[in-house]
């Protein structure tokens, strides 16, 4: 089994190869905590998550670091405008991420560093660049000075003239070169601030990555990801500041995922476009919304719509079918199969593609319903829950992914009044009263709830 990724920092496909042969550390930049985050927000830490599970299953040791960005300008207007402290916006956006992260199907992170906790090293690190002739001072602000930096501009690939425009400089008088930005800059008395040898102030964004990876992982660490808008400037102005501080490389492999879309245009925030993954969650189990994230390659745009939505949730109805059925034969829970199936890490293997993935497990379905029932039939269950589990999917009992209902749903009866009813037709139709039995189940289906009787007992599902 060999990793290929395609490494952004050479723009070719690459053998992954850790620094040490047993461990992997991976960075990903994390969310800037003011607001809930949206579906195209969740397409990276999905996508991570994925590569994720597979260098678990491939490495004794892997440390995966996503930060919290909990200091930006964005969070101190919000504050403003609403009122509401800094701290506790911060609090309450990060605990609702974590929600929908887990929602969506995606491991917490080895470690979780929030900005604020590191103003120390990132002061430490500014100093540092200072002394090595890297960044200058100019009114109260530390700027990093692209000039003395000769590769700036190698992960993106820009000219000097592009790196200026794409900067979208405020040409701010006190810059020695437009294309230079900012490592510090100062706070006045209503705006959060440190004390720092240039006075109180607050970091720029890109130093966070830069020191908070450092205190981590180490001054060389295996992966760096993050989406491709990130790529310029943020990255850039990682590696330079890493590298020009460290002394040493900074990222051995660069991977970036491509943008979720909505009419061709990327979700965000700005253009007002974005769906919460809060409000998509309401309308769809996160289970379907995982697995419509992973059917398109992680590098190719994603249009965001209804109908990927809906072909999900039927692949995942035929899959938990499938485990269902077998788990009917069996009497109890199937338990995956140890090892992912070969054709599944092989697709995953081929820089992620898990398309590829998703039809390996069409596969191992379509086999297993062929095979109709008994053992054949178990083995195919096993093998489709590692194979899903390889993606993030089929933890679930199958009961429970059947009786999925969207936020709001008409409030038919409850689970326990369910399976109060199914027992009082069992008494009905022990006593031979069939009429009563039938009636119950025509009851319950008119409320969207339809009982299914084989050899091991009764089973519902709603429709
Ligand atoms: N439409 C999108 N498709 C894929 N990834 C995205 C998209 N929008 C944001 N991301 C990624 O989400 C992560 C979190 O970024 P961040 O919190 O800065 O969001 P953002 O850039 O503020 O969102 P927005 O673009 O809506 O303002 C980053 O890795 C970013 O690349
Ligand atoms: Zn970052």
């Amino acid at each position: 089994m060999v990793l290929v990724l395609h490494n952004g920092a050479t723009g070719k496909r690459e053998e992954f190869i850790p620094l040490r042969h047993d461990a992997a550390g991976m960075y990903v930049c994390g969310p800037t905590v003011y607001d809930f985050a949206h579906i195209g927000n969740a397409r990276p830490v999905i996508v991570f998550d994925v590569l994720y599970r597979l260098l678990k299953r491939r490495y004794a040791q892997v440390r995966y670091v996503r930060n919290i960005t909990d200091i930006d300008d964005k969070i101190n207007a919000r504050a403003a405008q609403s009122g509401e402290p800094i701290a506790a916006i911060t609090a309450r956006t990060t605990a609702a991420f974590h929600e929908d992260m887990a929602a969506l199907g995606s491991l917490p992170p080895d470690a979780e560093p929030r900005a604020t906790a590191h103003i120390g090293n990132m002061i430490a690190m500014i100093e540092r660049l200072v002394e090595r002739g890297y960044a200058y001072v100019a009114e109260g602000h530390v700027l990093f000075s692209v000039a003395a930096k000769a590769d700036y501009g190698k992960l993106s690939n820009r000219s000097r003239d592009e790196l200026i425009a794409g900067a979208r400089v405020d040409v701010a008088p006190y810059k020695r070169d437009p294309a230079d930005f900012t490592l510090w800059k100062p706070s006045d008395a209503e705006t959060p601030g440190w004390n720092s040898p240039w006075g109180r102030g607050r970091p720029g964004w890109h130093i966070e990555c830069s020191a908070m990876s450092l205190a981590e992982l180490g001054k060389t660490f295996d992966i760096h990801g993050g989406g491709r808008d990130l790529v310029f400037p943020h990255h850039e102005n990682e590696v330079a500041q890493s590298e020009a501080a460290n002394g040493a490389p900074f990222v051995r492999y660069w991977v970036h995922n491509g943008f979720l879309t909505v009419n061709g245009e990327k979700m965000s925030k700005s253009l007002g476009n974005f769906v919460v993954v809060r409000d998509a969650l309401a309308k769809a189990p996160g289970e379907a919304l995982r697995l419509n994230m992973l059917s398109t390659h992680y590098r190719a745009p994603i249009d965001w719509n209804d109908e990927g939505i809906v072909r999900a949730r039927q692949a995942l109805d035929r899959w938990y079918g499938l485990i269902e059925k077998a788990e009917a034969h069996l009497g109890r829970a199937v338990a995956p199969l140890a090892e992912v199936p070969a054709g599944v890490e092989a697709a995953l293997d081929d820089d992620l593609n898990t398309p590829l993935a998703i039809a390996e497990l069409h596969g191992i379905a379509n086999a297993g319903y062929q095979c109709g029932t008994g053992d054949a039939l178990v083995d195919a269950a096993t093998k489709l829950k590692a194979a899903g589990h390889a993606l993030g999917i089929l933890f679930q009992d199958p009961h429970q992914w059947f009786r999925w209902q969207p936020a709001g749903a008409e409030a038919g009866p409850t689970d326990d009044e369910i399976e109060t009813l199914i027992e009082a037709r069992k008494q009905a139709r022990k006593n031979r009263d069939f009429a009563a039995a039938d009636r119950i189940r025509d009851d319950l289906a008119g409320q969207g709830v339809i009982l299914e009787d084989s050899a091991a007992g009764t089973k519902w599902k709603r429709t």
